[in-house]
């Protein structure tokens, strides 16, 4: 059952298996967020700002498994640097012109819109396999006017995040509602917090076509199953045969980022130079515990005609 925001009376009900997740609305204007924790101690926060998750805590609520810059803005004013971010409906600078994203920013307007908390489901049946739901909404009204007149098109999104003991699930649920049909790219920018980015290797990505836009924007195929990072990264796996995506730490699995219904993932670490230069990156050295595994569908365009919907995201285990 979805209990809407606007019943706070209904946020925290007791139940008759106890104490359920316990989920509040907290801050104000740009910086309200909704934090949510399960019995055993896991949480979430997500930033009605972007809708952008900025902690994702397992293990009890002992490990944060999501890297956020010192120097992030989290008052609603600029896209967060680190967490979550949703990008939507464009990937990257868009198309120089002719094409209905031209006019929008990088990444588009979703990571910098005030998403509506539309409520929470929950799952309770025993401590340990309990979960909670929590769903954004987004549509052309809620937008900025610039952003409206930049994108022009009725849609309606939908963004559910759902906690449970050791993973999390994000999914986007994208309803065109104008009478034309659209262009979109979604992408999860999701920012994994790690160790040592010396320690750490991506795999699953294996015989899959990579643009490297560090390169030239040339396209290679990754032959090695262990993706190292040792410098500016930033490539585009395309049409990946393997549902999954994994970072492994000290040789011991860290994360798994299991696709759904989405094709592509991005890899980016900006490494010295580039982290240095970003205002809201910090510290300087924290390009060394943090990497970028970004699933989503960016390769080409997905078209979406009047009434349809279409839904994709990802499950991300924690292994810690
Ligand atoms: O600085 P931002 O707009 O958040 O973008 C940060 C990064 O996002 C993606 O990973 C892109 O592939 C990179 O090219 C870009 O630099």
């Amino acid at each position: 059952m979805v209990e809407r925001a606007n019943r706070p009376s209904a946020l925290n009900a007791p139940t008759a298996s106890g104490p359920g997740p316990q989920v509040d609305v907290v801050g104000e204007g740009g910086s309200q967020k909704v934090v949510a924790k399960l019995p055993s101690g896991e949480s979430i926060e997500v930033l009605l700002f972007g809708a952008t998750v900025t902690s994702w805590k397992s293990n009890g609520g002992q490990t944060e498994n999501l890297w956020l810059s010192d120097a992030a803005d989290l008052t609603g004013k600029k896209p967060v640097r680190g967490g979550i971010p949703v990008v939507f409906p464009v990937f990257g600078p868009p198309p120089k012109s002719g094409h209905a994203t031209s006019s929008l920013p990088q990444h588009g307007f979703a990571r910098s819109s005030r998403w509506e908390y539309m409520g929470k489901s929950t799952s309770e049946d025993a401590l340990d396999s309990s979960s909670v739901k929590l769903d954004f909404g987004l549509d052309r009204q809620s937008l900025s006017e610039e952003a409206r007149k930049a994108w022009p098109l009725d849609f309606g999104l939908v963004y559910s995040v759902t906690l449970s003991k050791d993973s999390l699930q994000a999914a986007l649920t994208i309803q065109n509602e104008g009478e034309e049909s659209f262009d979109f790219q979604f992408l999860l920018h999701t920012y994994f917090r790690i160790q040592d980015i010396s320690k750490i290797a991506v795999t699953g990505l294996s015989g899959t076509e990579y643009i490297d836009k560090v390169l030239d924007a040339s396209l290679h195929t990754q032959s090695d199953n262990q993706l190292k990072i040792t410098g500016e990264t930033d490539r585009v796996y395309k049409d990946i045969k393997q549902d999954t995506t994994s970072i492994v730490e000290d040789g011991k699995p860290r994360f798994d980022v299991i696709r759904n219904n989405v094709k592509d993932t991005v890899t980016w670490n900006p490494w010295i130079e580039k982290a240095k230069a970003m205002g809201d990156f910090s510290p300087d050295d924290g390009y060394k515990n943090m990497v970028c595994v970004e699933i989503g569908a960016v390769d080409g365009w997905q078209k979406l005609d009047k009434g349809e919907a279409w839904e994709g995201g990802m499950l991300v285990k924690s292994h810690l």
